[in-house]
């Protein structure tokens, strides 16, 4: 199966046209400032083919998960602001995503300007697992398209959600797949289609639930999965070790008891950390100290200590299997990276990531932004992928609705 590319539609013509572009621009922020601003440079070359062509460009994205109505932590104006900083086009942000504001914002929009629609996440019919809800909302932004528009997903981070700025827009509008998405995909399938052994994937990161649901379909594929982030707790708890305040998925652990039974039979090897750092509080200058991975309740801080990287032991033992790798998918941080303190871990998989001979590819917002901040280059690695739940996805072989909804 094949989608409509991008250079179809501007061979067809957009100029004066409204073209919807879903865009990924869930960039992490430190208040008001994007720390990483790789998806917005990421998602920037479409736009530019677009206005260069004469198109009048609505962006629709999402930013966190709002529950549902405006919050302005949640504002795509940082976001919207790093994109007219970087665009040699002008950009605006509407102050919502389909009401008054959008409606009159995108009427007054002239060939070769983008208008950012506000978090689409506001909305809840966004998400909603109704299709007739998401369709009346996907409705609304069609309609900002008037009679001749057309819909781009160039969002790869999100083609795993079936979402109506993802999916439904999709069933509604003549539809094309960007060449973020293209270019996303075709690295990712030569991953799954030729992959060299031993193929070694790397999970850490705080959405625990999410990630845990994707990684059944890689026992049996993968030879190695080295477990750190905020998953690993759940790990531990399922060999019944305690883990004091950590980030923990309870009714997430038989899943886990599972998946150690399941992977002994199908020859993939789960590797838990051996000693954790854990912290007397969640804060950048939060007192530490590094315990074995069965001890957590026997830190200095008790019951209420919290383990936020794995320990240099682990990290070592995880930095030598990935060196001996000739395939490395990694997403998730090792621990809390934004804080130095906890910071080592995902260092040191990072630098080994850099050391193997193996094809590595690094995956989702926040690891790219992790191994940025460390001052790590993008050259270092295969391929940074812009989507870490999306790549996890593909990998595991899964229809992604966001794809699938492209295809002729
Ligand atoms: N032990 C831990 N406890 C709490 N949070 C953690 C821990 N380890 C890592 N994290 C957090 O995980 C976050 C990133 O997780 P996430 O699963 O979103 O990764 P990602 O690379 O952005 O993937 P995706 O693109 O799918 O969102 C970071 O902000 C980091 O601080
Ligand atoms: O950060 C991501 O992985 C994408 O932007 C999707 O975000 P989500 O996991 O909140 O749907």
């Amino acid at each position: 199966m094949t989608s409509h590319t991008l250079n179809e539609l501007i061979a067809e013509g957009v100029r004066g046209r409204y073209i919807l572009v879903r865009s990924d621009l869930n960039v992490p922020l430190d208040g008001s400032t994007v720390t990483d601003d790789g998806r917005i440079k990421a998602s920037l070359p479409v736009l530019a083919k677009l206005t260069d062509a004469g198109a009048r460009v609505l962006v629709t994205a999402h930013l966190g998960r709002p529950k549902g109505a405006p919050e302005d932590k949640y504002s795509l104006r940082p976001a919207a602001d790093r994109l007219a900083e970087l665009a040699g086009f002008k950009v605006t942000l509407a102050a919502d995503t389909v009401g008054d504001a959008a409606k009159s914002a995108a009427a007054s929009l002239q060939d070769g300007e983008a208008l950012v629609l506000e978090n689409v996440r506001f909305d809840a019919r966004e998400t909603s697992k109704d299709d007739a809800e998401r369709g009346a909302f996907a409705d609304e932004l069609v309609a900002l398209t008037g009679s001749n528009g057309a819909y781009v997903d160039d969002a790869f981070g999100a083609v795993h959600r079936k979402h109506a700025s993802v999916y439904d827009v999709a069933t509604r509008l003549p539809s094309y797949q960007g060449d973020l998405v293209h270019t996303e995909v075709e690295v990712l399938r030569k991953l799954t289609t030729d992959t060299q052994r031993p193929y070694v994937v790397v999970l850490g990161g705080s959405k625990v639930s999410d990630k845990l649901a994707v990684i059944a379909n890689l026992i049996g594929k993968a030879d190695t999965i080295l477990v750190g982030g905020g998953m690993l707790f759940t790990f531990l708890a399922a060999r019944g070790h305690k883990v004091a305040s950590s980030l923990l998925e309870e009714d997430q652990i038989p899943v886990v008891q599972d998946y150690l039974k399941r992977a002994a039979d199908a020859g993939t090897v789960f590797v838990v950390p051996t000693d954790v750092v854990v912290a007397e509080k969640f804060a950048a200058d939060a007192a530490h100290e590094t315990v074995a991975a069965d001890a957590i309740e026997g830190s200095s801080f008790g019951a209420q200590g919290i383990g936020l990287d794995i320990g240099p032991d682990t990290a070592a033992a995880f930095a030598e299997q990935i060196k001996g790798a000739r395939t490395v998918f990694w997403n998730g941080p090792m621990g809390v990276f934004e804080f130095e303190a906890f910071s080592a871990g995902t260092r040191a998989i990072a630098q080994a990531l850099t050391e193997t001979d193996g094809f590595t590819v690094v995956g989702g917002g926040d690891s790219a932004a992790a191994v940025r901040t460390l001052g790590f280059a993008d050259d270092q690695f295969g391929h940074i992928s812009t989507g870490g739940g999306a790549s996890l996805e593909y990998l595991e072989g899964k229809e992604l609705p966001g794809l699938s909804v492209l295809d002729r």
